[in-house]
């Protein structure tokens, strides 16, 4: 798969070792974040990789601030990007089975490398089920497009 991998200050080590493991796998692996440990503004390397998902210049896109919650807010504020925030493997696995996400990210504060590696294999070997949880993640469409939801008026 080829896929965008970006980050903030906070998390410049992880980022390069999460980029060396997805290579070992034989994913190609774009890198849009920082490699300085220099202050950083995530909401910068969010909004690069979500484009690049949404543009569909990659596969996917893996996230990595302090938390995973700015870099994953900046992201979900471009049209078509879902992207989840997951501290262990079982909600990455389902927030692509069930939500279909197309970023993953975490936080570099929050877990250690092996459990990263571990959200990243499951998520990547997950499908989207489609079928019941298509007319849900429609409904998240049509918030961002219309800022109104039709089933309340139902
Ligand atoms: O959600 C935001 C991230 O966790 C950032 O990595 C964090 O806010 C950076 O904090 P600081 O500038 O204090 O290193």
């Amino acid at each position: 798969m080829k896929i965008a991998i970006g980050n903030d200050h906070v998390a410049v080590e992880m980022k390069k070792e999460i980029k060396k493991y997805l290579e070992s796998k034989g994913h190609e692996v774009i890198n849009v974040g920082t490699d300085s440990t220099e202050r950083f503004d995530y909401p910068i390397s969010g909004y690069k990789v979500a484009k690049m998902v949404a543009n569909k210049e990659v596969d996917c896109g893996v996230l990595i601030c302090g938390t995973g919650v700015g870099i994953s807010l900046a992201a979900n504020k471009v049209e078509g990007i879902r992207a989840c925030v997951c501290s262990e493997p079982y909600s990455a696995k389902l927030s692509k089975q069930h939500n279909n996400s197309n970023i993953i990210a975490f936080g570099a504060r929050v877990i250690g490398i092996e459990t990263a590696k571990m959200i990243v294999d499951e998520w990547l070997a997950a499908e989207y089920e489609g079928g019941r949880h298509q007319k849900r993640i429609d409904m998240i469409d049509e918030i961002q497009k219309t800022q109104n939801l039709k089933a309340l008026e139902d």
